[in-house]
């Protein structure tokens, strides 16, 4: 099952600059593994907001939810997702 995802990122003020640092990490390092493993298909980041575009391919409703609010940085992110179908137009 194909989902797009938007998230949007915002880190509380009183968060440090260090802490902000340590968690980018853990979520670069979150993120490669579920590029690795194919569940996260593919991240883009959105043009001049601290926000991206993410396709997971997932076998359910229930391990999106799993992988989304095991992100390192779901508690300072919105998300939104969309599941998306096969379009009758589509080549591939
Ligand atoms: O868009 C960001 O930087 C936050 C994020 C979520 C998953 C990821 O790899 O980065």
């Amino acid at each position: 099952m194909l989902f797009l995802a938007r998230m949007d990122v915002q880190f509380p003020a009183h968060l440090s600059a260090e802490d902000v640092t340590r968690m980018q990490g853990l979520e670069k390092e979150y993120s490669q593994a579920l590029q690795q493993d194919g569940r996260l298909a593919s991240i883009w980041r959105v043009v001049g907001e601290y926000a991206n575009y993410s396709v997971f391919d997932v076998e359910s409703n229930d391990e999106l939810h799993q992988i989304l609010s095991s992100f390192p940085m779901y508690p300072f992110m919105k998300i939104k997702v969309t599941p998306l179908a096969k379009h009758p137009n589509s080549i591939r």
